[in-house]
């Protein structure tokens, strides 16, 4: 049976400099920060858009006079054996936790990641058991937090699951208990007069629309089954005509792909309506990518070297005005890649881009991709400009020191796949910044050589 999701609570990034991160989190993608927990071995920052929540987790930093060498929570726990002796819950007061991280293990990975994918459960204790029969790896057994003396909201439980995919984890979490604003722990922010839902937000980002992991080659289906054993994901197909085994492949001169895409909250339990679920909230989907055999070098494989292993490659943020959302953050430095301008002066480019209500020149301006959903008789003449089911995608600039991690923004008008000349085109970008990159490195170490 599997552990029953209710939608995603929040994601967790594990950096060195937390600090920096929420710094660019709040000035340049406009989140706000709204909590935090400060102990003397933790930093944890909570950052908000719409439904759309970080974690900011700052990695320990090596205590140099410590009489051992430090481990992290991980180890302390393998260490402990406490992983499967879970007859009683562990009670934590805030007040006296002195394990790091809380609701979240660290990354045993070196760099700056995005390793933690949390959701709320109805049943925390029920999960575990759950999981645990399915033989997954349980990093932290069913937990109570409390708040301390001067909160009083109540209490959350939590678990950690370890993913098949790298270092991805997953936290369970039930906060159904408790009334205070984010979790036991972490304190209130205030924020003044950013509540959200705001009208004429300029950046209007409403959830996390989609998390697309980097997976080794042909490890997707495996993947997959882990997803739909544990937690009852199904498998959507991002293309009519894909095929089951193979997922969505795309080839071609400059690309060789793999997408294979699934989603949660319509199955957790299968064939079952569920009362707790708010049917109005968006889920999130998971898309696994990998690249083909016999590819020369390209995007997936570089995140696979540069984070030491599979991962978050990206996180698609919703947004409902994207050319508005990508004008604000490029105002306030965030960087994005463009395709090659041809792609805004190309007739049939520019006839889609005007069909959907926008202008050439205000998406080329951002990088932004439109693509229609031809599947919908979108050819159709008839069809009104309102009844048209597009999209529009936009990817960052890695936003860590690595060739890892970055963001997506994305506006769905209808559209619910990704278009595959958006994947394409989102593809090509992204190999021509990486090759010109390599082309000046190179050149700079010629020059440096040189000057020897
Ligand atoms: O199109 C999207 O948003 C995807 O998520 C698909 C995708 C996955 C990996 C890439 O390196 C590029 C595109
Ligand atoms: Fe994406």
């Amino acid at each position: 049976m599997a552990a029953y999701l209710k939608r995603v609570h929040h994601i967790s990034l594990h950096v060195s400099h937390a600090g920096s991160v929420v710094h660019d989190l709040v000035s340049k993608l406009k989140f706000d920060l709204f909590a935090a927990r400060i102990t003397d071995d933790a930093r944890q920052f909570a950052c908000r858009k719409g439904a759309a929540v970080f974690v900011v987790n700052e990695r320990p930093r090596p205590r140099p006079h410590a009489g051992h060498p430090t481990l992290n929570g991980e180890e302390t726990l393998r260490l402990g054996d406490k992983r499967y002796s879970h007859q009683h819950h562990h009670h934590h007061d805030d007040a006296t936790t002195t394990g790091g991280c809380l609701y979240d293990v660290h990354s045993p990975y070196a760099v700056d990641t995005a390793c933690n994918v949390c959701f709320e459960v109805r049943d925390v204790e029920r999960s575990f058991r759950s999981l645990r029969d399915q033989g997954c790896d349980l990093l932290v057994p069913p937990t109570v937090v409390r708040d301390g003396d001067d909160g009083g909201g109540g209490a959350v439980t939590y678990t950690v699951v370890r993913s098949v995919v790298g270092n991805v984890r997953h936290t369970l979490l039930d906060k159904s208990g408790y009334e205070g604003h984010f979790l036991p722990g972490f304190k209130d922010i205030p924020n003044p007069g950013t509540e959200g839902g705001d009208a004429d937000d300029p950046c209007p980002v409403t959830h996390f629309d989609h998390i697309t992991y980097a997976c080794q080659k042909k490890t997707s289906s495996h993947v997959m089954q882990w997803y739909a054993r544990c937690f009852g994901f199904q498998r959507f197909f991002l293309e009519s005509n894909e095929d089951e085994g193979e997922g969505y492949v795309l080839t071609g001169e400059d690309i060789g792909l793999r997408l294979t895409a699934m989603s949660y909250w319509k199955c957790s339990e299968a064939g079952m309506k569920l009362s707790f679920m708010d049917k109005k909230e968006p889920d999130c989907k998971f898309v696994m990518a990998e690249s083909l055999p016999g590819q020369g070098s390209n995007q997936i494989d570089t995140f696979l070297k540069q984070h030491g292993g599979p991962g978050i490659q990206h996180i698609g943020l919703h947004t409902n005005d994207i050319v508005s959302t990508a004008r604000t953050m490029a105002e306030a430095g965030v960087q994005f890649f463009s395709p090659p301008p041809t792609y805004y002066t190309e007739v049939d480019k520019c006839q889609e881009i005007a069909a959907a209500g926008h202008s050439p020149k205000s998406l080329a301006q951002h990088g932004i991709l439109l693509d229609t959903d031809l599947r919908q008789g979108a050819h159709d003449q008839t069809t009104p400009n309102t009844d048209r089911r597009y999209l529009l995608q936009v990817f960052t600039k890695p936003i860590f020191t690595e060739e890892t991690f970055f963001l997506e923004l994305i506006e769905r008008q209808g559209a619910s796949g990704f278009g595959e000349g958006n994947i394409r085109a989102l593809w090509r970008s992204v190999q021509s910044y990486m090759e010109k990159e390599k082309e000046e490195s190179l050149w700079r170490r010629q020059c440096s050589e040189r000057h020897q």
